[in-house]
């Protein structure tokens, strides 16, 4: 059985004292860690006093992106040892907006997926396809290339390891969730995709979430899919209430 994993990923949201509210709101009501994976990645400045507060609660602590090299001449970049020891856990990779905006390419998330590893830091890589590449029936395709590339040259274990987060852009912050059919034929692709990169266990044991317009009100019916193990979630992590209902979901999946 793999243990579901929610994560909120909450963007460039929220001021210094609207996280402490939240992790105050939050820290001593989610599900034991032992029961589902309880995740909030969080803008840099808020990391250090998240990871303070949380100490000692299932509520764990990530990031949203960081760059692969260790230190050096990379002005405005944050490093996965400064992430590390902080105490940071997770780090959300290859977002699609930082595709997009940012023009992050396959080879450099997959640089920084093998920096998280090197460093201790469990990767989220995120995939997903444009609304363009679903009508263009493109989409098995897309993500397929994706999780390759992500995954080149990683461990059979590091493999196992990673969590990957199938976000269909056009499903993202838009209200337009994909229905839990859509979302797990894709996610059950990527898992034999896995299987055939990597190996059975290695397929068996990765954790894929789905992400994209995810609430309280759908969560159940997605996490219910044989191969979603968990959500990653904008919009619906801000509040306190939503997200709780969302860990509660995981828990019982
Ligand atoms: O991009 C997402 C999570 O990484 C999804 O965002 P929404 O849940 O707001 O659609």
């Amino acid at each position: 059985m793999r243990k579901q994993v929610i994560a909120g990923n909450w963007k460039m949201n929220k001021t210094h004292t609207e996280a402490n509210e939240f992790v105050q709101a939050t820290k001593h009501e989610v599900p034991s860690a032992s029961e589902v994976e309880s995740i909030v990645c969080a803008p840099f400045p808020f990391l250090q006093k998240m990871v303070e507060e949380t100490n000692g609660s299932s509520l764990k602590v990530g990031a949203q992106n960081m760059h692969f090299e260790e230190s050096g001449a990379f002005t405005g970049e944050v490093s996965p040892v400064m992430l590390k020891e902080l105490g940071v856990t997770y780090v959300v990779l290859g977002h699609s907006e930082r595709r997009e905006i940012f023009e992050e390419t396959d080879e450099v998330v997959n640089k920084k997926v093998h920096a998280a590893f090197n460093h201790g830091l469990t990767p989220i890589v995120c995939v997903g396809e444009t609304l363009e590449q679903r009508e263009a029936d493109q989409t098995m395709d897309h993500v397929e290339s994706q999780v390759k590339k992500a995954l080149e040259g990683l461990t059979v274990e590091q493999i196992a390891d990673t969590i990957i987060a199938y976000e269909p852009i056009w499903a993202i912050g838009t209200g337009r969730t994909a229905t839990s059919e859509q979302a797990n034929e894709v996610c059950t692709h990527i898992r034999k995709v896995v299987g055939e990169f990597a190996n059975t266990e290695a397929a068996e044991a990765v954790r894929i979430q789905y992400g994209g317009s995810v609430k309280p009100a759908n969560v159940d019916e997605l996490l219910s899919q044989s191969d979603i193990d968990g959500a990653l979630v904008g919009g619906a992590s801000l509040e306190a209430d939503s997200f709780l209902k969302l860990v509660e979901a995981g828990k019982h999946e």
